[in-house]
């Protein structure tokens, strides 16, 4: 890490703690299986996405239990993805959802997994049940969906004031949900109550491009679902550290994918194995 005390640069070295590297002892269920509720008939194509972004970061198995039809899409993507419901190690909910159509079913299915109490990645569909997490809990807003999440509970927090002070205001939402805050940008900037703050530099301009969040989603799913035991033993060192890292793959896989040109975001997900060979290998 470098940079001052209350703003350190996550750094290669850093990550690279933090990648769970399988051993001859290791199954797929000792590895960590990753649950995931995401995408909707309106963005089925977030939960490919995140889905993909998992599988490529490594992770024992994914178990995809969000709407049916999308299941069917995810699967003819990656026949790997098991669609039925079972133990987790961590949960990855919300992306390519809508809060303001959650039906009553859905709603409790989500409630069932956030009641379990195991390290949850809430994103963008999601945000609103930050109040509800039981367990471990990192939240992935953009600025715009920080605005919306804190305006109820402070005037000061407007698009323009977080996009201003991004770390600030990163810190304020982390402290009054008791969540980490990966808040996403050109920078992105973790914060945990009683935790250092992290930003993760440098990421090409060629993420601004849709779908991206989606894979950052599924990247930060996979790395809680392999490290749940560091997470059990000290939260408050690990939750960050992970979601550090996750942008810091994330931004790697982007420059391997982009070499100076554009990407999608399944370019990106196809690029996190590379990226983490290369953070291992150096
Ligand atoms: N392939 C997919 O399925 C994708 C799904 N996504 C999902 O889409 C959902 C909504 O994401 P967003 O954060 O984009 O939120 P919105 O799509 O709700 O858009 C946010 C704001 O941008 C404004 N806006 C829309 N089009 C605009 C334009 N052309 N110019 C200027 N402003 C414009 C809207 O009025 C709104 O205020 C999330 O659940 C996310 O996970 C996105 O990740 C994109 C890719
Ligand atoms: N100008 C930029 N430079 C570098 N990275 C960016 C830039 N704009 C956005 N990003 C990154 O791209 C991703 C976009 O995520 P998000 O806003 O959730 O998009 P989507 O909802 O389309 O998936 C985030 O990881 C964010 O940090």
């Amino acid at each position: 890490m470098t940079g001052s005390a209350e703003r350190l640069i996550w750094t290669a070295e850093d990550a690279r703690e933090w990648i769970a590297v399988p051993t001859a002892d290791d199954d797929k269920y000792s590895r960590g299986v990753l649950g995931v509720i995401t995408g909707s008939h309106d963005y089925p194509g977030a939960a490919v996405l995140g889905v993909e972004a998992a599988a490529r970061t490594g992770v024992g198995m994914v178990r995809y239990t969000g709407p049916r039809a999308v299941g069917g899409i995810v699967l003819a993507r990656r026949p790997e993805i098991v669609t039925q419901s079972g133990r987790v190690q961590a949960w990855l909910i919300g992306s390519g959802m809508n809060a303001g159509r959650r039906t009553f079913v859905l709603g409790g299915e989500i409630q069932q997994a956030l009641a379990q109490g195991v390290p949850t990645v809430l994103d963008a569909g999601a945000l609103d049940l930050a109040p509800d997490a039981t367990g471990p809990t990192v939240i992935t807003p953009h600025a715009r969906e920080l605005a919306e999440l804190l305006s109820p509970r402070s005037t000061e927090a407007t698009l323009d004031a977080i996009r201003a002070d991004a770390a600030t205001w990163a810190a304020r939402a982390a402290d009054e949900f008791a969540v980490t805050v990966l808040l996403k940008g050109s920078t992105t900037h973790v914060a945990s109550p009683g935790s250092p703050s992290y930003a993760v530099t440098d990421a090409p301009g060629w993420l601004a491009t849709a779908g991206t969040g989606d894979v950052l989603a599924g990247i930060l799913g996979a790395l809680l679902a392999t490290n749940t035991e560091r997470i059990a033993r000290d939260p408050a060192l690990a939750l960050p550290a992970l979601a550090a890292t996750a942008s810091f793959l994330h931004s790697r896989a982007a420059d391997l994918a982009s070499g100076g040109g554009p990407i999608t975001a399944l370019d990106v997900a196809e690029h996190v194995p590379a990226a983490i060979a290369a953070l291992l290998r150096d």
